[in-house]
């Protein structure tokens, strides 16, 4: 049966089955309405709607090989599209299908079974949603440190992917040895992904002995005030991805100044164990955040659990009480409940059992996903100078699933 074609083919082999009680031994295709229906000789079955099978020839006329683009007009698919002919050839590997305009496409049958799995989005995305450890309740994760010198001077392949790996499971990197220079800052970061550019620079300082004067900006962050935990640019369209920290300098009467990181999404899903109704209430209301002074005015408006769109899964928590705008997006009726909801949360994530606060010294870079990770500082007195910059979310996926990662 290494070649079968269309209608004939799936007569004789419900005959054959009928009589034998024998498993198919290989895929078969049967026509629909406006889809091939597709059951592999282990039972797994799919539908291939016509209009998607066309669109996704792949052939050289359909699709440009060497820049992974389409190249098949969109608009040529016609929505009564229905194949001359179909077969399963290649040793049950390929499905040949040709067209009523005369063209030819093959399909690799093991690829149309994986992209047409309807659960397929699901685990996919669930690759990353798998490999990520929330922070247990009052224990602190077991983050691996990153020398420097492997990572930067050897360029060693093996600290690279078990610095990144950490960030997808932890949601933090921690590198040792740094030289304590905002280049050295820049060299770790720039391993992964270049720094993002936001109106605070590329790589920015921050901290209180402050050589630039140009350097600073009118947020809390260039005070030594204490930091409640919270993410970073929620006022953007799309929230930076990674924060990078390095503090370059403390002085000796330096008193405070702890890092504090939480571990926004196990504080998410502590909520949506405790409390299901109101993780539901902020993960489906927008709120706004904003960032003002002179020259600039951002405004980003999303809810500060956001799910991803297929999967439903914790795509990312906006949490930042401090930059809310006005809380104007809410219809009065629900004011109330969000609030109580919003508060709930705020109580896991100030708990201190998510929590691990670190006093960075020089030499010690910490990278944190933004989406997740929540940060914050004690009060200080005395010097503190600080380093670091942003890297924004695609660019730092795009290394995880270039190491093969995700
Ligand atoms: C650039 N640097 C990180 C030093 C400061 C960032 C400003 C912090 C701002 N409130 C926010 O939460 O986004
Ligand atoms: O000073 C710190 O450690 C953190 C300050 C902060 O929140 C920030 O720079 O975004
Ligand atoms: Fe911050």
């Amino acid at each position: 049966m290494a070649v079968t074609f269309g209608k004939s083919f799936l007569f004789h082999t419900a005959k054959t089955l009928a009589k034998t009680c024998l498993r198919p031994a290989s895929t078969q295709v049967d026509l629909q309405k406006n889809y091939l229906k597709l059951t592999s000789a282990s039972g797994q079955l799919v539908h291939a709607d016509l209009m998607w099978l066309r669109d996704h020839c792949r052939c050289s006329e359909c699709y440009n090989h060497a820049t992974s683009q389409r190249s098949l007009p969109f608009l040529s698919i016609q929505q009564d599209i229905s194949p001359k002919t179909w077969q399963i050839a290649e040793n049950d590997s390929e499905l040949h299908v040709s067209w009523p305009d005369g063209h030819t496409s093959k399909y690799e049958i093991q690829w149309l079974f994986e992209n047409l799995d309807p659960k397929r989005a699901t685990q996919n995305l669930g690759k990353m949603h798998n490999l990520r450890k929330l922070w247990e309740d009052s224990k602190a994760p077991d983050v691996p440190d990153i020398n420097y010198f492997e990572l930067v001077e050897k360029s060693c392949p093996v600290s690279l992917e078990k610095a990144v790996l950490s960030l997808l499971q932890h949601g933090i990197i921690s590198v040792i040895k740094v030289p304590r220079t905002v280049q050295a800052t820049r060299l770790v970061v720039e391993k992964i992904a270049p720094p993002q550019q936001t109106f605070f620079g590329g790589m920015w300082e921050f901290g209180t002995k402050t050589h630039n004067e140009q350097a600073n900006h009118e947020d809390t962050a260039y005070t030594s005030d204490a930091l409640d935990p919270h993410h970073d640019s929620t006022y953007f369209s799309e929230s930076t991805g990674l924060q990078v920290f390095h503090c370059l300098e403390r002085s000796k009467n330096c008193q405070g100044g702890a890092t504090r990181l939480v571990d926004g999404m196990a504080a998410a899903d502590h909520l949506a164990k405790e409390d299901p109704k109101s993780f539901e209430i902020l993960s489906e209301t927008a709120i706004e955040c904003e960032y003002k002074e002179p020259g600039q005015h951002h405004v980003g408006r999303q809810p500060v659990v956001v799910l991803d769109p297929v999967t439903r899964s914790l795509l990312q928590i906006r949490f930042n009480l401090y930059d809310r705008s006005p809380m104007n997006t809410l219809k009065s009726e629900d004011v109330r409940n969000y609030y109580l909801a919003l508060q709930k949360l705020a109580r896991i994530i100030f708990s201190g059992r998510y929590e691990v606060q670190k006093e960075l010294s020089p030499g010690n870079v910490v990278v944190i996903d933004n989406w997740r990770v929540l940060h914050g500082r004690t009060a200080f007195t005395g010097q503190r100078h600080m380093a670091g910059c942003y890297v924004s979310r695609t660019e730092w996926l795009s290394k995880a699933r270039v190491l093969g990662l995700i």
